[in-house]
């Protein structure tokens, strides 16, 4: 019986040949924190190692605030400045406000390649999956306990291999399959599975849109999502900077004849764009069962859809149109360079002459921690991950989430637009 490409990654790291369902004391290439997470996994780090402790290995560790950043309140302020000593103290590298979202700076900074097992105090870093690596996100004592050793406790996961084929139709996008899937199995359907994605759609995909589909893994309840690195993932990595030869990777891909504990097959010919009504991720329905619901607020940003790939397709429907009055546009370029690029290409011009709000790059409204928030019975209609009560401010507002093409067509009407119209 042949091997998935998560029991390989497991093999490599623990040392030993492993199958799914095996415990595995592995190591750990690359480690995140962010500036909600990162104040309990420096206390769990003390605990641990004692006040004057180091670290495993400062180079694979790194530090991003996004959350609410700048500061939006002194207790943000005081945590990102313990975070800021730690940083300082332990020659970790920092990214601090300027850079954007961890999870976008993660995979274009090169710090995720094939082959790595990669962990973050964050639930979607089962995003980086999407170049072949094993990540997937820990909570901060876990986070503590890798610190101090480099080193975590698995069981190696099953897998569920989606195989997506099919050329998408017009205005249809990575976002939509991955709600579909989701709304196919459900929010709890892939628990502790790594969701393995295939099929020719996915080998014709660029990489931001890829992203979008195992950024969302965790929504499912997988342990990750995960992409075999191709063609693509070589030009993504040598487009971001990342030098050596391809040899020298770990070059992993799951074998013909792999155990998988299931497998299952879309075809996304006949696709519509997709809709998740409130409050759960799995309430998907297609655009045309939910056109007219009114938006009071649309964002576009995100980990999950906030790359310049996602901005174009926006900016390419808002093009000489205007926000619809009774509507707010906020929108939020994932990262720096995302967002230096979006304005060198005139992206950003096109937002403000139609009436949005361009914010700095940071998680902005998707999860109501920090600025952009909605009241009591307002709508949000947004290109995040999640739609749970409460996620985007006041619990009596309503997220439904969509694709950018989507919810760039939404501005313009001022209620939920099919993006095959516009
Ligand atoms: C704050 C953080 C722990 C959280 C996560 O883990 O996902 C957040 O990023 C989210 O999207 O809900
Ligand atoms: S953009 Fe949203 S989903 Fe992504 S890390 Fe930030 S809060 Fe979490």
């Amino acid at each position: 019986m042949g091997k998935t490409i998560t029991e390989k990654i497991f093999s490599m790291a623990s040392g030993k040949d492993v199958k799914s369902g095996e415990y595995v004391f592995a190591k750990i290439d690359r480690a995140m924190i962010h500036d909600i997470t990162g104040p309990l996994a420096v206390k769990a780090f003390r605990e641990i190692a004692g006040e004057n402790g180091k670290v495993w290995d400062s180079s694979k560790i790194i530090m991003a605030f996004d959350h609410q950043a700048p500061a939006d309140s002194v207790v943000a302020a005081e945590n990102q400045k313990m975070l800021r000593i730690f940083a300082g103290e332990q020659n970790i590298l920092n990214y601090d406000i300027k850079e954007g979202i961890a999870h976008q700076i993660m995979v274009e900074k090169g710090h995720v390649l094939p082959g790595m097992l990669v962990v973050g105090a964050d639930s979607h870093t089962c995003m980086y999956g999407a170049l072949g690596a094993f990540s997937t996100g820990i909570g901060s004592t876990d986070m503590g306990a890798v610190f101090a050793l480099g080193k975590l406790w698995f069981k190696v996961p099953e897998t569920i291999r989606f195989e997506v084929n099919g050329t998408l139709p017009h205005r249809v996008y990575s976002k939509d399959i991955v709600l579909k899937i989701i709304g196919m199995i459900g929010a709890d359907g892939a628990n502790y599975k790594a969701a393995e994605f295939a099929g020719t759609t996915i080998e014709k995909m660029e990489m931001s849109q890829r992203f979008t589909i195992t950024n969302m893994a965790i929504e499912m309840g997988a342990k990750t999502g995960i992409i075999e690195p191709d063609a693509e993932t070589e030009r993504y990595l040598r487009n971001i900077g990342v030098e050596g030869k391809l040899e020298d990777w770990e070059w992993l891909r799951s074998d013909e004849d792999s155990d998988y504990f299931r497998r299952i097959e879309l075809d996304v010919s006949d696709l519509e764009p997709q809709v998740a009504l409130p409050h759960s991720v799995d309430n998907v329905k297609p655009v045309s069962e939910v056109e007219g619901i009114k938006a009071d607020q649309v964002f576009i940003g995100s980990c999950t859809n906030g790359r310049y790939g996602d901005l174009k397709i926006a900016a390419e429907i808002l093009e000489g149109e205007q926000v619809a009055s009774g509507t707010r546009l906020i929108v939020i370029p994932a990262s720096r360079s995302i967002y230096m690029k979006a304005l060198r290409e005139g992206l950003i011009d096109t937002f403000v002459d139609a009436g949005a709000v361009v914010e700095f790059p940071s998680c902005g409204p998707c999860m109501g921690g920090s600025f952009g928030l909605i009241a009591g019975g307002e709508t949000s209609i947004s290109t995040s991950n999640r739609n749970f009560i409460g996620r985007q401010g006041s619990p009596e507002g309503r997220v439904y989430l969509v694709s950018p093409a989507t919810a760039a067509a939404t501005a313009i009407y001022g209620q939920i637009t099919d993006p095959r119209k516009v």
